[in-house]
């Protein structure tokens, strides 16, 4: 069953000048955590503020927890948690004392709940005197987090929870949410600007000025790329991209950590004429190997 639908979901700023959101649709089923993950200004923030109740669409639906986004939307509030891009959180407030004020607003303690945050909460409590505005980053998110759920919400909406973020704090987070989900069987939307964790989530959407480019397990995902993949080395990267764009065979290239990824067409180059062609133009320590495609790669080629 879905537990979050939307249909057709449009949504412009300033009297339709942006277009932030141009037909979007999809299902969250109960239980999942699914992923929105696009680059900045893919139209993430706008659809959560939507789907949150803080901001209404031009057209479509969204429906969540069996609530419409606008008639029900006080309703929806009390079974949504929302932990926005910029931790929600009061700075001049402790740790305890913002815990405790996101209870009170939902009308409820943070005895009762307890039980839903502890793992994460006994983590910063050490530091519960200490402002919010003084912590890490990695403690304001798990604070933002257990704020997020101390009134014991049906579905989670986390606006790039891991951005700005430590690695380690990173991984721990993930670790946090699988435990969510499996303990309480929470229902998760995250957004993450990150495509190295899109594994993280059962379903993933690309998302792109407005548009979901496809939707699917990453599993799936990877398993529909059929390119041919390598990735390129040479002792003068930046040139190396420009040339590798200019060699006739290679369709795409771009920067890959310390490679680049470049999609080349088989039945024009082969490792050792590419080997060849970037010798002739001037590259040394040339290094060219096939590789399996990531969640990056399969954006890179699924976006416009
Ligand atoms: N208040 C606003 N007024 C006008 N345009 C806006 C406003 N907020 C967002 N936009 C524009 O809407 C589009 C989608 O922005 P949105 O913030 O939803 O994207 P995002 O994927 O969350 O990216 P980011 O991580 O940068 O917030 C962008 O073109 C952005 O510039």
């Amino acid at each position: 069953m879905a537990i979050v639908s939307v249909e057709n979901l449009k949504m412009s700023y300033g009297k339709g000048r942006v277009q932030a959101l141009k037909g979007v649709s999809f299902d969250v089923g109960e239980g999942e955590i699914f992923g929105l993950i696009g680059p900045d200004g893919a139209g993430k923030t706008s659809l959560f503020r939507v789907l949150t109740t803080l901001l209404l669409a031009d057209s479509g639906t969204a429906v969540v927890d069996g609530m419409d986004v606008v008639k029900d939307y006080k309703k929806i509030r009390q079974h949504i948690g929302y932990m926005p891009g910029r931790f929600s959180l009061y700075q001049d407030l402790t740790v305890e004392e913002n815990l405790s004020f996101f209870a009170t607003v939902f009308n409820t303690t943070i005895e009762e709940n307890y039980h839903l945050v502890e793992d994460i909460y006994r983590q910063i409590e050490p530091f519960k005197k200490r402002k919010a505005g003084k912590l890490s980053g990695g403690m304001k998110q798990k604070l933002a987090l257990s704020c997020a759920l101390i009134h014991a919400p049906h579905v989670l909406f986390l606006d790039e929870p891991t951005t700005g973020v430590d690695p380690v704090s990173r991984k721990e987070f993930w670790e946090m949410l699988q435990k969510l989900k499996k303990n309480f069987k929470l229902s998760i939307v995250v957004s993450t600007p990150y495509m190295d964790e899109a594994v993280q989530c059962d379903r993933i959407a690309f998302i792109q000025e407005g548009q979901l480019l496809t939707i699917d397990t990453p599993e799936n995902i990877i398993r529909a790329y059929t390119r041919t993949l390598w990735a390129v080395r040479s002792d003068k990267m930046h040139r190396l991209l420009t040339d590798l764009r200019g060699i006739t065979g290679v369709n795409t290239a771009f920067a890959f950590g310390e490679n680049h990824h470049a999609t080349v067409d088989s039945s024009v180059l082969t490792i050792e004429s590419l080997r060849e062609q970037l010798v002739v133009i001037g590259h040394h320590n040339i290094v060219i190997e096939a590789v399996k495609p990531t969640t990056e790669d399969c954006f890179m080629n699924l976006q416009k």
